[in-house]
């Protein structure tokens, strides 16, 4: 299936003369949810602003559903619902009044079901008549997405949708992006938050100083990079590891109670059959053991790192 999005050597170099951008490829394919990660300034906001013609690029070529940003501005524009960090709607401004001007400025024929089906998805049916000013900050940014739903787009952008936003509301949030993937809608999340990543996304895209530095399976990035960690609870502190046990790549807790056993999660095999017979042989006894493996945070923080 051809990828909803396509971008392809993607550059832009803001008035000041800084390179946001560093030549970005990128297709996102159809249907699914996919988390751009990066760092504070690596260059999310300014890509998806290209993707939604908010912003010029200086070179490189975009379709959204085949249709070039440029040469076919608005009927790209169309197959979009951009959710940005700040409301900027006029707030004496009512919710259903926001919702069905925003449908019109696409020129789309009013159809005051859809409308309503929205709000009531974002627990806003109630709030219709009441001003902007009126709601609390989180109905405010369910308001932004039913904006951004309004003229029923099959891409939807979400641009740190849960920055700010207590874990309830958070998880109320994610739950409704994953409805609206099952009603067929793309979604393209920047985050922060790496747990929401985690959670959410089908593929992953990490972006670091303009350029892509990894797209991938999020399930697969995980079982690639990531480790496991092997915890003992010492019968007897530790405060150095034996010379027999250097091939191991092990550290002792601060307290010297713990021994951290760190093993690859692609390795064939993990050691600990033989790292167990040779603590036995070093006459270094545990109570209790327990493993863990790596977040998508630690590997996103290693990637980001290695990628400079
Ligand atoms: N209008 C502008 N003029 C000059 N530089 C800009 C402009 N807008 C953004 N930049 C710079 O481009 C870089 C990328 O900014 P961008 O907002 O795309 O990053 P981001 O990844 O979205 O960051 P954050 O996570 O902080 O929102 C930053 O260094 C920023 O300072």
């Amino acid at each position: 299936m051809s990828p909803i999005i396509s971008v392809s050597n993607l550059t832009k170099s803001y008035a000041s003369g800084f390179q946001a951008l560093k030549g970005v490829d990128l297709d996102v394919r159809r249907g699914e949810i996919f988390a751009l990660l990066g760092p504070n300034g690596a260059g999310k906001t300014t890509l998806i602003s290209i993707i939604c013609g908010i912003v010029n690029r200086t070179s490189g070529d975009i379709t959204v559903d085949g249709h070039d940003i440029l040469k076919d501005y608005r009927k790209a524009r169309s197959l979009i619902g951009l959710v940005p960090q700040e409301l900027t709607t006029d707030a004496f401004e009512s919710v259903w009044a926001t919702v069905s001007f925003t449908r019109g400025l696409f020129g789309k024929a009013p159809d005051p079901a859809y409308l309503e089906k929205v709000l009531r998805t974002l627990s806003l049916w109630d709030k219709r008549d009441e001003k902007i000013m009126a709601l609390s900050g989180g109905m405010k940014r369910r308001l932004l997405i039913a904006k951004a739903l309004s003229h029923e787009p099959k891409i939807l952008f979400l641009d740190e949708p849960t920055a700010g936003v207590d874990v309830e509301l958070r998880r109320d949030m994610w739950q409704m992006v994953r409805g609206l993937k099952d009603s067929g809608v793309t979604i393209i999340l920047t985050t922060h938050y790496i747990e929401e990543a985690e959670e959410m996304a089908d593929r992953v895209g990490v972006i670091s100083e303009g350029h892509i530095i990894l797209v991938e399976d999020k399930a697969e990035l995980m079982r690639k990079l990531g480790r496991k960690e092997m915890r003992l609870q010492l019968r007897n502190p530790l405060s150095e590891i034996p010379r027999s046990l250097d091939n191991y790549d092990l550290a002792i807790s601060d307290d010297g109670n713990t021994l951290i056993y760190s093993y690859d999660t692609q390795a064939e095999r993990t050691g600990i059959t033989r790292l167990l017979k040779d603590l036995d042989a070093a006459e270094i006894r545990f109570g209790d053991l327990d493993t863990r493996q790596s977040s998508l945070e630690e590997i996103f923080v290693s990637l980001v790192r290695n990628g400079k």
